[in-house]
């Protein structure tokens, strides 16, 4: 198993290819992996944070202290009080809001980010998501352009950064809060350590808050005040020849390569009767489903069927969804779904893309759960990706090992702004998944 014999390094898992420093630690579980996380968190933890230390969020003073109540930390103010104009930037840049059905501008973000955006802590893979993906994510139901925000040149007009919301309504335990889902701060690679990203941050909360929206949810490779939970990416090679020539994993100790190949083999079709793709007139039916299934987690998102339609039905190279359809009731018991998003593969002779599904939501009343994901990752191999990569959020540590998936070697830490829960939570405990 790759878990213990393989190293495999994504931008996924190393978000925190982080700007201040800190080492992220190796895959596996040895002593010294874990002493040594042990030291980085707890340097972590000490570390001065000028900005965040400003903001309303979770401070790690504060952690363990479970006398402090849970819920939003300050109050909203009056919008007539919101600043009405956006924050300074230096001299030579501007604002502009980005228009993701520009052609042009889209392009402009999808080259930032191509370029620029979360790597590896070794350099060699970076994100790569696609216009499609960009502007699914950008765009869902009841979206603000104005949180589409850039960050331009003001003499060649180049596009430097980029921060991004989007509306969501998340559930913490009984509450239901509006929220903005932060994703995509991006500051172009010459011009990094000028504390731009905070301005950047500032002006993202300006915008939501003229919405009358005062909460958000994130997540990041870094750890910065405070996380809600942390949780690990693992990998499922689907084309371990590919993922060993890249050096997205090692040829594990005593293992040959057409050993390694016939470990990670997947049948060529799916084994659960009534397993297909879910189709528009489905949404009722998964939306019910995945309501029920993400009323367990303490944090998750809580979807209608316009979320469901925009989120979970099939968008090619894209989104993925399956679901079970009982051949004999016709009734809908068992769903899953996966996202598309490739990382260039930096400086390979012979690739330069490694395409990597990502698990979304998965739900399954009837099907074992890891049947399901079985399925979805012959589906996956049969699509032809090149890994099928999943957090350790809701069910999945029950089909992780079993299903040949590998620890990978960084974290993703989840943040909700202004809004506090008493205690760290656990992996299992979070029903939410951000793009
Ligand atoms: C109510 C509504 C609220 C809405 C807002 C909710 C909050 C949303 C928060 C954003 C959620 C984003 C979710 C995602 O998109 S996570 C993905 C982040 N992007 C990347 O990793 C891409 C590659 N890296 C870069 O483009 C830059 O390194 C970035 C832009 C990340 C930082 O630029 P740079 O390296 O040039 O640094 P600086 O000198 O300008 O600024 C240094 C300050 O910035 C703090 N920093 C560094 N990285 C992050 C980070 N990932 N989240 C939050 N803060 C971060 C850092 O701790 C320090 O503050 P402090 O430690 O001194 O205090």
């Amino acid at each position: 198993m790759v878990d213990n014999n393989s190293s495999s390094n994504s931008p996924a898992e190393n978000q925190n290819a982080n700007p201040d420093g800190n080492l992220p630690s190796e895959s596996g579980n040895t002593t010294i992996d874990a002493l040594a996380h042990k030291v980085q968190e707890s340097l972590s933890l000490s570390k001065r944070h000028k900005f965040w230390e400003t903001q309303p969020v979770g401070q790690f003073k504060d952690l363990g202290d479970a006398s402090l109540p849970e819920g939003p930390i300050e109050p909203p103010t009056p919008l007539s009080e919101v600043k009405q104009e956006p924050y300074n930037l230096p001299n030579l840049y501007e604002w502009v809001t980005c228009d993701m059905d520009s052609e042009e501008t889209c392009n402009e973000v999808y080259n930032l980010l191509t370029n620029n955006y979360v790597e590896d802590d070794e350099n060699m893979f970076r994100f790569n998501y696609s216009k499609e993906f960009l502007r699914w994510a950008l765009c869902p139901p009841g979206y603000f352009r104005s949180w589409h925000i850039g960050v331009r040149v003001k003499s060649s007009k180049k596009l430097v950064a980029f921060i991004t919301g989007v509306p969501a309504k998340i559930r913490a335990r009984d509450t239901v809060v509006n929220m903005a889902e932060i994703n995509f701060l991006c500051v172009h690679k010459k011009l990094r350590s000028k504390r731009l990203a905070p301005v950047m941050i500032k002006e993202v909360t300006r915008r939501v808050h003229l919405e009358n929206i005062w909460q958000a949810a994130y997540t990041a490779g870094v750890i910065l005040p405070t996380p809600v939970s942390t949780c690990q990416y693992w990998h499922r090679s689907l084309n371990p020849k590919k993922l060993i020539d890249v050096g997205f994993s090692r040829l594990g100790a005593r293992m040959t390569m057409s050993r390694t190949i016939k470990l990670y083999k997947l049948p060529d079709s799916t084994v659960t009767p009534g397993f297909r793709k879910m189709e528009l007139h489905d949404v009722p039916a998964v939306t019910r489903l995945l309501r029920n299934y993400l009323s367990q987690f303490i944090v998750a998102p809580d979807f209608d069927e316009n979320d469901v339609e925009h989120w979970l039905l099939p968008k090619e190279n894209v989104v993925d969804s399956y679901l079970v359809e009982s051949p004999e009731t016709h009734e809908i018991n068992d769903f899953c779904s996966f996202y598309t998003l490739p990382s260039s593969i930096l400086g390979n002779q012979n690739y330069s893309t490694l395409k990597a599904a990502y698990s979304y939501y998965n739900v399954s009343t009837k099907t074992p759960l890891l049947q399901l994901m079985n399925d979805a990752l012959i589906v996956a191999k049969r699509n032809d990706y090149d890994v099928f990569n999943a957090l350790d959020v809701m069910q999945n540590e029950s089909f992780l090992k079993e299903l040949k998936f590998g620890p990978g070697d960084g974290e993703l830490h989840y943040y909700l702004y202004n809004y506090r829960i008493n205690r760290v939570l656990r992996p299992s405990e979070l029903g939410l998944v951000l793009l």
